[in-house]
């Protein structure tokens, strides 16, 4: 793997009124890297992501993408982000939507047939005349993701992107991440599903703000000693696997 840099997080915290959200986290994710941030419910995985965008600024802390300090508006291009909640136009069909994110990340003459790509990736061809309110939860995840993949972006910020989406599709969504991985773009994926944590190349695992541990799957549960991915965050949460 190409050991260079694309993300750094260095010493982010992160609090809210008097609530610490993130605890000084330090990490790292590689150019052509699939990165899983796994940790359970509020245990800060959407705040840590925010930061990377750039939607959000640390309390203290600071986060580099291509080596650039984030917020920076010139990077909007190069970055892709699919948030937890979908921001999709209710009222427009799926085409229409994908038509007004591309028009705003200025795709002109390529944005047919990088729509119609992406719309093959997500598996909703035959679905683009539809209204989004007529979407069940999963379609939308997918046009969402369609969308945070229209301008090529070279990372990918992808906040529990499979989430109401069944284990099928999962698996074609899954495909997906490995070819654009293998085109060299840099995915971060959030996620509290385990088997899903064990695609990752690395995981950071996160409890309660801070970063427990880093590695790749596989080295996670050699180092714990255990057989599961679950089993390996209880032991470095502290709990008796
Ligand atoms: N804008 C905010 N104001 C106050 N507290 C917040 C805010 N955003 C997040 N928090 C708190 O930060 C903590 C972490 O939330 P976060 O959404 O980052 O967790 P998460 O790991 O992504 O959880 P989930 O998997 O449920 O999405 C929670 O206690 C949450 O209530």
């Amino acid at each position: 793997m190409d050991q260079k840099v694309n993300v750094s997080i260095q010493h982010v915290s992160k609090s809210f009124k008097n609530h610490e959200v993130l605890k000084n986290i330090s990490l790292d994710v590689f150019v052509g890297e699939i990165f899983g941030l796994l940790g359970p419910s509020g245990s800060g995985k959407t705040t840590l992501v925010k930061q990377l965008t750039g939607l959000d600024s640390p309390t203290s802390g600071e986060c580099y993408l291509f080596q650039h300090k984030m917020p920076n508006l010139k990077l909007i291009r190069r970055i892709g982000y699919m948030a937890q909640s979908d921001a999709l136009y209710e009222d427009l069909t799926a085409m229409e939507n994908l038509q007004f994110f591309s028009s705003l990340y200025g795709l002109k003459k390529s944005q047919k047939q990088r729509i119609e790509e992406v719309s093959k990736i997500v598996n909703l061809s035959e679905d683009l005349r539809k209204l989004v309110s007529n979407y069940s939860g999963g379609m939308k995840r997918r046009l969402s993701l369609a969308i945070a993949l229209l301008h090529d972006p070279d990372i990918l910020i992808l906040d529990e992107p499979t989430v109401g989406i069944d284990p099928v599709l999962r698996k074609s969504i899954w495909k997906s991440f490995y070819e654009l991985k293998k085109r060299g773009k840099t995915l971060i994926v959030t996620t509290h599903v385990m088997d899903e944590a064990e695609k990752c190349d690395r995981l950071g695992l996160i409890r309660e703000g801070r970063l427990i541990a880093v590695g790749a799957p596989e080295e996670l549960k050699k180092e714990t000693g255990t057989k599961t991915i679950e089993d390996a965050f209880l032991k470095y949460g502290g709990v008796e696997a």
